[in-house]
């Protein structure tokens, strides 16, 4: 299959599955959002897709990038196919976003040190990602939504055939939620991009497929309708949802089980 393909992907830290056997896919040419309750599994789905797995925790199962075993690879392999971009990474305060940017350089590199061409890509990469004018400008001087781009616009520099967000328009406001959007619908025409949101409205609007994690396993994978459902958003998360799927998007108003209508 061309994208992604997760096959009985568990995580499982001591007798606890943090993911258990989950199966779902992410075919190139769109985006797939990944949601599901907190503690659901999801940026341990994400983490391990990528090849990370807390301590003292074991990982099993295939995971496939058009048909290649991405987990068979050597971690450098692995991170030339792969950008994540966590919710929290910790940065040195130090550096400049445009030397943050050109560390997403270094899995192309054969040798240490930088390639022809690089300074390109990590200006290309700035630009896309909204954060040309914080090129100069140090990590610890920069606010949350300025920080998320350069962790965004790093990732891109890394040229992955598969993007990892994990929950990417948390510190956003409304104007770069979309212009990342608008970015991460670009990029999905050539590569997978799978993005965790809590937001399910977003999910519902933007999302070409929707996976629902719950407990660690596939609740139900499809169609955004299909899987955000008054039904299933009720089995998941324990809410009332009432949809309102409008042309410009959806809107989704939920309230306690046990408040009145
Ligand atoms: N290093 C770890 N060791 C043991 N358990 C962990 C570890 N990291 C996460 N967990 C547990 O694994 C489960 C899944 O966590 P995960 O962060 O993947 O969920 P999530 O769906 O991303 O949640 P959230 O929406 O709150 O971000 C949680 O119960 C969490 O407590």
């Amino acid at each position: 299959m061309h994208g992604l393909a997760v096959d009985a992907l568990s995580v499982v830290a001591g007798s606890r599955a943090l993911v258990d056997a989950a199966s779902w896919s992410a075919p190139s040419g769109a985006i797939t959002a990944l949601v599901g309750p907190n503690g659901a599994g999801k940026s341990t789905t994400l983490r391990a897709v990528a090849g990370l797995v807390p301590d003292r925790a074991r990982a099993s199962g295939a995971v496939l990038l058009d048909g290649e075993r991405l987990d068979a690879l050597p971690a450098r392999e692995r991170a030339r196919r792969v950008a994540l971009v966590e919710q929290s990474t910790e940065v040195p305060p130090q550096l400049t976003a445009r030397e943050a940017v050109r560390l997403g350089r270094t899995p192309h590199h054969r040798l240490l040190g930088f390639s022809i061409g690089d300074d390109a890509i990590v200006d290309a990469a700035l630009g896309d990602a909204g954060a040309a004018t914080l090129a100069d400008r140090r990590l610890g001087e920069l606010s949350g939504g300025e920080l998320q781009r350069v962790h965004l616009a790093r990732a891109l520099a890394q040229q992955p055939r598969l993007l990892l967000l994990d929950e990417p328009t948390n510190h956003l406001d409304v104007a770069w939620q979309l212009e990342l959007l608008a970015l991460v619908r670009r990029l999905a025409a050539d590569i997978p991009v799978v993005m965790t949101l809590h937001d399910l409205a977003l999910a519902a609007t933007h999302a070409d497929r929707v996976v629902l994690l719950d407990g660690g396993r596939v609740a139900a994978e499809g169609a955004p309708d299909a899987v955000l459902s008054p039904a299933r958003i009720r089995a998941a998360y324990g809410v009332e949802a009432e949809i309102d799927a409008a042309p410009g998007g959806v809107a989704i108003r939920y309230r306690r089980l046990e408040d009145p209508a």
